[in-house]
């Protein structure tokens, strides 16, 4: 059986013990031969990767596994890059959301005027990555989840335009599907959906059993309006997570349609959304205090103790399982089902061909085969045309180093929706973001 060479670029990321422990536990399905760890932060992913040799001395010993923060050590001879980097790290995360709600807009990691803060930090970081990768591996597949998935996918898609083993990711629609499949009492994996939207605005418009084709949509709908929602490892999320996935409740009474995905919520209701966030606390500052402070106490504990005894067990993987199941569809050509981001090209009849979509689609070893959902909705196509039209202009601001199109990007964005605000949050986020933006003129 082959065995292959993967890289994580954001090596020192609060996700990488458990891609770690994963490719462990996976290790029969999706051998690796060797493992590299990436970081342009040599302090931050030495503990990861101390702990890494740790780990794999315990349970991996044949596998080759370094951290480094040389792009030729890292990236030379892989088949498979893992990209999770945080352009600016979380500290730059917690402006993109203490900044617009100091003005009472939405503060949020991806949606509204912090995401595309970290939208045009991800696409200068992205961009540079890419090219150093392509130098040493040409033909490695690079599974792409950074944030803002949206904006990145399509500066990638204009950087990279012939580059066809680059694939965007996220696992928010599958963490739906998984979240449903706990209401219903079954797996996950009986569950045949049907999606579209962009990354992170998006909808369910059927959730077929796939033994009996019933579509369950009806049946979720009774069930969400008189038990509500909750993440599958609702056990193990913090408040404000357990808060997002309840008001699908709401979405769901208002617009029974389809069933939304979580991060609709913000667009749909952003006055309620902003009353309900805490300009004091937001979810970076809860990031720090809680998932980042338990990893690196986990590290240090590990490193003292020299092994990791049930720590093994300490982290949930369905991130990590995902994205690893996506390379494994790739390897072994298993054209298996997945929920991804690509151009639209027709997948969504009634919108723009170069928009980047998030359907399901079929992934072998020659990339996704997107299935096509038809003609949309007016509603749902208002929407998605604002906000894709949006972040096309922020990635034209981008390139053009256009404070124009930026300010129209942020006129146009449904969490702003007003040149004046849109001008004032925009300056405040140049501000804060010198040196890591392109200038903007
Ligand atoms: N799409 C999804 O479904 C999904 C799910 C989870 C996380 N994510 C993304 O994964 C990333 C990591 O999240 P996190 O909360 O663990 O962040 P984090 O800040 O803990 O980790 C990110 C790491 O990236 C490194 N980094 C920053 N710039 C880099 C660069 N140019 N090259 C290489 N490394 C760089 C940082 O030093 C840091 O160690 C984020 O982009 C997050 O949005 C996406
Ligand atoms: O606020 P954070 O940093 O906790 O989360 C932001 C990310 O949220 C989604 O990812 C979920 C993921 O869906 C779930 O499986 C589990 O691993 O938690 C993650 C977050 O905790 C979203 O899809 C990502 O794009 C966000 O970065
Ligand atoms: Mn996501």
């Amino acid at each position: 059986m082959k065995k292959f060479n993967v890289c994580i670029v954001g090596g020192g990321s609060t996700y990488t013990l458990g891609f770690l422990k994963s490719f462990v536990r996976l290790k029969e399905e999706f051998p690796l031969s060797k493992l590299v760890l990436f970081d342009i932060d040599a302090k931050r992913q030495e503990p990861i990767g101390k702990y890494g040799e740790i780990m794999f001395a315990e349970r991996y010993p044949d596998l080759e596994f370094a951290y480094t923060t040389d792009p030729k050590t890292a990236y030379e001879n892989m088949d498979f890059i893992f990209m999770q980097m945080r352009a600016g790290g979380l500290k730059m995360r917690r402006e993109d959301e203490h900044i617009p709600l100091s003005m009472g807009l939405i503060g949020q990691e991806t949606c509204g005027a912090g995401g595309m803060a970290y939208g045009l930090r991800s696409c200068v970081d992205m961009i540079e990555a890419i090219h150093q990768i392509r130098e040493y591996s040409p033909n490695a597949w690079i599974l792409n989840y950074s944030n803002p998935a949206a904006i990145v996918a399509e500066a990638l898609r204009r950087e990279f335009p012939e580059d066809k083993r680059i694939l965007n990711i996220c696992d928010q629609p599958e963490n739906v599907v998984r979240s449903t499949s706990r209401l219903l009492g079954c797996s996950w994996e009986d569950l045949d959906p049907v999606y579209f939207g962009l990354n992170h605005y998006g909808w369910f418009t059927h959730m077929y059993d796939k033994k009996t084709g019933e579509d369950l949509l009806p049946k979720i709908r009774e069930i969400v309006k008189e038990k509500g929602f909750l993440p599958q490892d609702a056990e193990q999320r913090d408040q404000s997570w357990l808060d997002t996935y309840g008001f699908v409740q709401t979405m769901l009474e208002d617009f029974p349609d389809y069933l939304p995905n979580t991060y609709d919520g913000y667009y749909l209701y952003p006055d309620y959304k902003v009353s309900h966030l805490n300009p004091n606390f937001t979810r970076a500052d809860e990031v720090m205090a809680g998932r980042e402070a338990r990893v690196f106490k986990e590290c240090e504990e590990v490193i003292k103790e020299g092994k990791l005894g049930d720590k093994f067990h300490a982290i949930s993987d369905a991130h990590a399982e995902m994205m690893i199941k996506v390379a494994e569809a790739i390897a072994y050509n298993t054209n298996g089902r997945f929920i991804l981001i690509v151009e639209n090209d027709g997948a969504i009849a009634n919108m723009q061909k170069d928009a980047m979509v998030e359907v399901v689609c079929e992934l072998g070893i020659n990339g996704p085969r997107p299935m096509r959902v038809g003609s949309i909705p007016q509603f749902y196509l208002g929407l998605l045309v604002q906000q894709v039209s949006s972040e096309k202009l922020l990635v034209d601001a981008f390139y053009e180093h256009s404070y124009e199109k930026a300010l129209q990007a942020f006129t146009l964005n449904r969490l702003i929706n007003d040149a004046k605000k849109a001008r004032k949050v925009l300056d405040a986020l140049i501000e804060a973001n010198k040196g890591m933006w392109p200038e903007l003129k």
